[in-house]
Parts: structure tokens; C-alpha cells; sequence
């Protein structure tokens, strides 16, 4: 009996034991996991913090607003999303890697779709990051390393890249030491560009578009932004970083914008712990979950009337909770580039309610449509007229 019970209960015992080392190795790998996204993200927060300060006529210098003038000489109405994908995308690659794209001169090309292609290639937001740095061969991405890359191999280039002045994000990322003294592998190099270029390109794309239709639908706040921005900068069509501070009720504009329209509609994550929510109910951990940012800025238990677009909320003083807008996401994994992105929405706001008045078009309502980011099923068609300018009308007569 002896013999068959020790039979039986060896093989159970050294499995549960087998399976107690296993968990707990798990449990260490997570561990492990958690502790480098962590300083992943302390590491990334550090350069970003360097980053957002080129000189302020690489984002002013980047609105073709002369491009858009012979648009609307052909047309009345102008699709607006597309050609705004083109600013940013020269936005940022100017600003992130000095890379003087001229995207805004050419069509637009499916390629430089960057949130189709990542939902092509999963579909789940939360295989976004996995899938970053397996999608290696974004040939935008390629070219931008490749070009620097060779830049730095002419002699006394590197050294004169390390004195500049403003170091973008790639030259950073290209001095970085890893832990073991090491410069950082090409392929993370990519993963990390490749980032960049979707967080800072479609998302802020989204982000202008849906603030221009805002304020073409709102004439009045529209006016009352064009003439704060009048009496900030004239009729210059430049700024510099501390304009950006003095700009209160665009400022407001766009945080309402972002709250109707918000470019991350939403984000997933899988719960590390279990939750309980105040009715009683609760998800396991391990669970996957989408947090709808588009619902909860529509939502008029957090928000009063919340399909009225009003800049007030945002006033100095006005109480909400703390988590009731959200476009930067919020908590540990926010948005790093949001200060940066703040910047870009405010310039492409200036300049263009400096040279144009922009109303919509009635037959073409958007229609929103919550991908990666938000979209509109019908793209974003408004009527641009060209306002005249007083100053260039006084050196004429
Ligand atoms: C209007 C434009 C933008 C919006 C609405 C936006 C929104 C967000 C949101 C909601 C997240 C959290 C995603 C998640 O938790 O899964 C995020 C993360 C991130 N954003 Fe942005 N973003 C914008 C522009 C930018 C720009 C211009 C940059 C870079 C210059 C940038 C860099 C990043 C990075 C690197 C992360 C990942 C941070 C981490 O995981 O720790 N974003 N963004």
C-alpha cells in the first residue's frame, strides 16, 4: 500500500511543486517585465524632456498655409485631415529627427498612414507596443536612421552634432549608452523612431483636424482666438515659445476640441491586479479591457450637456475630477509628448485663423469614427477663405 500511495503521490507532489516553481518564476518574469518598462519609460521621459524645445520656427516654419492657398483657389471646400497629416508628419520629423521633409508638397501617400498600418497588422491596441518593434522596415523610418546615420560617418560630423545646440530626439537616442556601456541596436533605434512617428504624427494630425472643425462650426469662439492671436503676433506669421503661454482662450478652444474629439478614442491594458467598482461589480485579473476616452468626455455624468461645445469649462478656477479629461490618457504610461503637442496644436491654430476663416461644410458633416485614432468616416471637409492681410494691404496702396 505504501508502494502505490508513494506511486500515486510522488508524481502529484513533485508536479504542484513543479507548478509552484513555475508560477513563481512567472511572477518574477513579470516582475523582471515590469521593473525595465518602468525605467524604459523614466529613460524615455528624460529625453522627451530635452526634446520639446527646438527653436520655435521649426514648428512655425511648418504651416504651408501657401499650399492651402492654391487649394482653396481650386476648390471651395478642402478635405482638411490629409493635408494636415502632411504638416505633422513634416512637424515631426523636422523637430524629433531635423529631417527637412517636404511632405506637404507631394500627395498624399497610403504608406504614411502609420495607425492604419499598425491596425493592419494587429488590430488590439494593447499589441500596439509588441507590435512597434516588430514592424521594423517603416521605409520612413529606415530612410530617417539611414540618412543619419551616414551623416554621422562624414568626418567631424559626430562631434559636431554633439555640440549642438539642439540635440533632437534622435541624435539622443543615437548617444544613448545602454546599461552595459553600449550604444543602443538599430532595431530598438527603429521600435523607438517608429513610435515617434505614430505618436507624434496621426495622433496630432487627428488632434488639428478636429480642433479646425470645431472652431469652423463655433464662428464666434473662432473669431474671439483669431483676434487673441492678432494681438499676440500681429500680423507676423512667426512666434516664439513664450507666445504659446499667453494664448488663454485658444488654449481653451483646443482642450474643448480635444474633449468632443478626442484623438485617442480610447486604450487597452490588462489588469495586473482585480478591480471593484463602486456598484459592485468587478473584473479578474488578467482581464482585457479598452477604456473609452471618447465615452467618458461624452458621458453627462461627468460631463453637463456634454455635446456643447464650451471653452468656459476650462477657465482658471472651474472645478472637475481630476480624471474627467482625459486625452493624455492619465497615471504612469500618459502621454510623454503631450507639453510638445500642446505647442504644435497651438501654432497650426494661430496661423491658421491668422490667414483664414474657416466654416463648414453643411452638405459634408464628419462623420467620427473611432479607429486608432479618431477619424471621420467622411473625412473633414470645411470652406477656407482667405482673409486680407492689413499690413500687406498697406505696403500695396
Ligand atoms: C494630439 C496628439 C496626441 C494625443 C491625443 C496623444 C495621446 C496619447 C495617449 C492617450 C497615450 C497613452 C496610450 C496608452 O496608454 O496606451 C499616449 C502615449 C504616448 N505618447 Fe502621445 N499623444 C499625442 C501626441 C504625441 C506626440 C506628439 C508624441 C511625441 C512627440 C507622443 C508620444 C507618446 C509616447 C512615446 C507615448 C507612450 C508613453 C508610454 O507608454 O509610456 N504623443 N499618447
Amino acid at each position: 500500500m505504501s508502494v502505490s500511495m508513494l506511486s500515486l503521490t510522488r508524481p502529484l507532489g513533485s508536479v504542484s511543486g513543479l507548478l509552484q516553481v513555475v508560477s513563481l518564476l512567472g511572477l518574477a518574469l513579470l516582475l523582471l517585465k515590469a521593473a525595465q518598462l518602468y525605467l524604459h519609460r523614466q529613460w524615455l521621459l528624460k529625453v522627451v524632456q530635452r526634446f520639446p524645445s527646438p527653436p520655435s520656427h521649426w514648428l512655425f516654419g511648418h504651416i504651408q498655409e501657401d499650399k492651402w492657398e492654391d487649394f482653396i483657389r481650386q476648390n471651395s471646400y478642402v478635405e482638411i485631415f490629409e493635408h494636415v497629416s502632411l504638416m505633422t508628419l513634416d512637424t515631426i520629423m523636422k523637430c524629433a529627427f531635423s529631417y527637412q521633409g517636404s511632405h506637404q508638397a507631394d500627395s498624399w501617400n497610403p504608406g504614411w498612414d502609420t495607425s492604419s498600418k499598425w491596425a493592419k497588422g494587429g488590430g488590439c491596441v494593447w499589441e500596439l507596443r509588441a507590435l512597434s518593434s516588430a514592424w521594423e522596415h517603416c521605409s520612413e523610418t529606415d530612410g530617417v536612421i539611414k540618412l543619419k546615420k551616414a551623416q554621422l560617418q562624414e568626418e567631424g560630423e559626430l562631434e559636431k552634432v554633439r555640440s549642438k545646440r539642439h540635440l533632437d530626439f534622435l541624435d539622443i537616442l543615437r548617444f544613448a549608452k545602454m546599461e552595459d556601456g553600449s550604444s543602443m541596436p538599430d532595431k530598438d533605434l527603429c521600435a523607438e523612431v517608429d513610435t515617434f512617428m505614430f505618436e507624434g504624427h496621426d495622433t496630432t494630425a487627428s488632434g488639428i483636424s478636429w480642433i479646425l472643425y470645431a472652431l469652423a462650426t463655433h464662428p464666434e469662439h473662432q473669431q474671439q482666438c483669431r483676434e487673441e492671436v492678432q494681438s499676440l503676433l500681429g500680423d507676423e506669421h512667426t512666434g516664439e515659445w513664450d507666445h504659446l503661454d499667453q494664448m488663454p482662450y485658444t488654449t481653451m478652444c483646443i482642450k474643448e476640441a480635444l474633449r468632443l474629439y478626442p484623438p485617442v478614442p480610447g486604450i487597452g491594458r490588462e489588469l495586473s491586479k482585480p478591480i471593484s467598482f463602486p456598484d459592485g461589480r468587478s473584473l479578474p485579473k488578467g482581464f482585457l479591457l479598452m477604456l473609452s476616452f471618447y465615452c467618458l468626455h461624452h458621458n453627462p455624468k461627468v460631463w453637463p450637456n456634454p455635446e456643447v461645445f464650451d471653452p468656459s469649462q476650462y477657465a482658471p478656477g472651474s472645478a472637475r475630477h481630476s480624471h474627467a479629461f482625459l486625452p493624455f490618457s492619465g497615471g504612469s504610461r500618459n502621454c510623454i509628448g503631450k507639453q510638445f503637442v500642446m505647442n504644435e496644436m497651438k501654432v497650426a491654430v494661430a496661423l491658421t485663423l491668422l490667414r483664414f476663416e474657416l466654416a463648414p461644410d453643411p452638405s459634408r458633416v464628419p462623420v467620427p469614427w473611432p479607429r486608432i485614432v479618431l477619424k471621420s468616416k467622411n473625412g473633414i471637409h470645411l470652406h477656407l477663405r482667405k482673409l486680407s492681410n492689413p499690413c500687406a494691404d498697406k505696403d500695396e496702396s
